[in-house]
């Protein structure tokens, strides 16, 4: 289980996160929506390590965030980042293998190379494995790092420890189908004891995938719960100033707003 207690994160006299509490536990799908600038990426920041709070403390189960070391971190948690070019070249399978670093020494082992095999295969790009990454589209870019945070927590099968994988919209370039089918992915990974944290824009998605919604506004939680209830008329026309219109999925009869 992820907790958060009292996050706050201010840069000058801007808080960019106030008084920010909040618990992640493994088997919920939590997606994190709100309006661009409401303090999104800079919570998740602050959930794994990558700006430190100026109040507050981070958990990861019964550990202080601060207190893991960084080797041990590296084997529970990965963050897919909005960045995803690279300040050097390297070919898609070198990139993918990057996940594996906190595994080997020098060279990585067969076992190293099947799991980057298998998790290029998740995300539908083994064909690209030999690929200069540099050459791939936006689309392209972002299931390779998907594949490489993948390979980062695989789990081999006696492996019953929590690990935790943080999204930030991770499928903000893909097209329909794979939106769905990396969303498929990450709903069955938060079931094998996974804490998931994903940022995402779309509500709709939301509606269909999260077991928990946490909604920002301003630096703040504006409300966390189901998706139906956190997602409601009067929260969305406060958060993003628009009046929603609810429909039902004809078949999975989950809610869907439209504008
Ligand atoms: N280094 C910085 N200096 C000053 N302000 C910053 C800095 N980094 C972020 N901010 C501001 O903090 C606020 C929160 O940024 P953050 O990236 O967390 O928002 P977000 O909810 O993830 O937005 P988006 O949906 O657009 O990605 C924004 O107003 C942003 O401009």
């Amino acid at each position: 289980m992820l907790r958060a207690e009292n996050l706050s994160f201010q840069i000058g006299s801007q808080y960019l996160v106030r008084d920010i509490s909040l618990t992640v536990r493994p088997g919920e799908f939590t997606m994190v929506l709100g309006p661009n600038g409401a303090g999104k990426s800079t919570l998740l920041k602050l959930l794994t390590g990558t700006e430190t709070p100026q109040q507050g403390k981070v958990w990861y189960g019964s550990q202080l965030l601060e207190s893991i070391p960084l080797a041990t971190l590296a084997r529970q948690k990965a963050v897919l980042s909005q960045l995803l070019s690279l300040p050097f070249d390297l070919s898609v399978i070198e990139l993918v293998m990057m996940g594996r670093y906190p595994y080997f020494d020098l060279n990585p082992t067969s076992h190293d190379k099947q799991i980057a095999d298998e998790c290029l295969a998740s995300t539908g790009m083994k064909s690209f494995k030999n690929r200069a990454f540099a050459s791939l589209s936006g689309g392209e870019k972002q299931k390779i790092h998907l594949a490489r945070v993948l390979a980062q927590l695989y789990r081999n099968p006696d492996d019953q420890s929590t690990k935790y994988l943080f999204l930030d919209e991770p499928i903000s370039a893909l097209d329909i189908h794979f939106q769905h089918q990396i969303l498929r992915l990450v709903k069955e990974l938060a079931m094998q004891n996974m804490v998931v944290f994903v940022i995402v824009h779309d509500l709709n998605l939301a509606f269909q995938y999260a077991d928990r919604v946490v909604l920002m506004y301003d630096g703040c939680i504006f409300r966390a719960g189901s998706p139906k209830d956190v997602l409601t008329e009067d929260a969305i026309q406060t958060v993003f100033q628009l009046k929603p219109y609810f429909l039902a999925h004809p078949e999975l009869g989950s809610q869907i707003a439209v504008f």
